[in-house]
């Protein structure tokens, strides 16, 4: 049984086709810096693998280039999408609908509903599931909403400070977000572990970043919240923010609500604080330069994830694991180190030359802690996709019977 799984990410657009009889991947694709002048493309299928840097604008022209990827008579590796049996989608916000859903109507309408909680997200996926749909009619999609994950975080930790009727009328919650992505180091360091039962705390920094506590396979606590604008700093998306700044804001600039938000949704994050790019890599580069804004945009996203990683650390009552995963928790050795610097009273102490040059496996997994350190630190490359296609086999599964 084959699957195509779509990520629609903040800053990229990755695809891949799973085996899933032995969760082989036969197709592999992503674009970065989506939107920006000049996206980084790759693509590997089979041996053969490509590689350009050429503009893709949105999530539409990247899913349609996906398809002709994966057709290409030369090197694709389906003579018809028809061949996988589902396509699972990454989904964000479904709101009232949760946990992994085949898409229909109520589907839909549930996701437009979240259109302005996560305008980043939601309306691209909407867009995508409908091309798909359209272009190869007769394929399951599903729906693996990212809120899923999170359904175990006890009611203390998932709760706003708010009338119980807001709660339990419209639902306005701590939901917490990249469930994918934290249950794939979830699984995984479980394994690498040989501990079922493992404290680990995931941290999920890409072009949005998410912390998550870890245990016994669970979500025990996160930074996101209501929506994927809160928690840490995004790449251009403010993180939390004190609801009671918005009236000033809009009395000195005259802008609406609607306006304000839009600008906290777009403008605001790393964008905001460097005045300069939401790549933390352009971020890194002129903060070397000496450009004094982009050091301090790394500073408070630095200090945002610290006062988290406090909460998460007491959330578990100290940590077995600490995991570093996605674009910059993957590659962003500068961060790894100002993120665990001064801990060691902690139990937590990386080594600089491990973290510089990681010694990786196959999969680019590395343990980057001292030999003095009580929590091991990881750098894990996570893999949304395999939990996204083991979740659409599990639902089609289920319906089967
Ligand atoms: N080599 C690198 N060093 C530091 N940061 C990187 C590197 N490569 C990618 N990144 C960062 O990772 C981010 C993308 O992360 P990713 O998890 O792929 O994003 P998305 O949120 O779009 O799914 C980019 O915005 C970039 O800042
Ligand atoms: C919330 C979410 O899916 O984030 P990202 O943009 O990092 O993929
Ligand atoms: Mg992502």
């Amino acid at each position: 049984m084959k699957v195509l799984v779509a990520n629609l990410g903040s800053t990229s657009f990755k695809y891949q086709v799973l085996d899933m009889t032995d969760e082989s991947c036969l197709a592999k694709g992503a674009v970065d810096r989506i939107g920006e002048a000049s996206s980084h493309c790759r693509v590997a299928i089979g041996d053969w693998s490509d590689e350009q840097t050429m503009p893709v604008p949105d999530h539409g022209v990247a899913v349609e280039a996906c398809l002709r990827q994966l057709t290409d008579p030369e090197h694709g590796c389906l003579k018809d999408p028809s061949e996988v049996s589902a396509i699972g989608f990454k989904a964000v916000h479904g709101g009232r609908v949760s946990g992994v859903q085949l898409v229909n109507d109520d589907v839909l309408d549930a996701m437009s509903e979240m259109n302005s909680a996560a305008p980043a997200h939601n309306p691209p996926y909407i867009a995508a599931m409908r091309t798909l749909a359209e272009k190869v009619a007769g394929i399951p999609l599903v729906a693996a909403f990212e809120t899923g994950f999170h359904l175990t975080i006890p009611a203390s930790r998932r709760t706003y400070a708010i009338p119980r009727e807001w709660t339990d009328g419209w639902k306005i919650q701590k939901w917490g977000f990249h469930g994918a992505s934290h249950r794939y180091i979830a699984t995984r360091m479980s394994e690498l572990l040989g501990k079922p039962d493992a404290r680990v705390i995931s941290c999920h920094l890409g072009g949005s970043s998410s912390l998550c506590a870890i245990q016994n396979g669970e979500s025990m606590a996160t930074t996101m919240g209501m929506t994927p604008q809160t928690g840490l700093p995004q790449n251009n998306r403010v993180g939390d923010f004190d609801p009671f700044a918005l009236p000033i804001i809009m009395q000195h600039t005259g802008e609406t609500l609607e306006q304000t938000l839009s600008r906290l949704a777009n403008e605001c994050g790393l964008l905001g604080l460097s005045g300069k790019s939401a790549d933390i890599r352009d971020i890194e580069q002129a903060a070397a330069e000496g450009d004094a804004d982009c050091q301090a945009a790394l500073d408070v996203y630095v200090a945002e994830i610290r006062r988290h990683l406090g909460g998460m650390l007491v959330a578990l009552g100290g940590a077995d694991a600490i995991c570093f995963t996605a674009g910059i928790g993957e590659n962003g050795d500068a961060i790894r180190a100002a993120v665990c610097e001064g801990l060691s009273d902690l139990g937590i102490e990386i080594d600089t030359v491990k973290n510089a040059q990681p010694d990786t496996n196959a999969l680019g997994e590395a343990t980057i802690h001292s030999d003095s350190s009580r929590t091991s630190v990881w750098i894990v490359p996570t893999n949304e996709e395999l939990i996204v296609a083991r979740q659409c086999c599990q639902l089609l599964q289920d319906q089967n019977q």
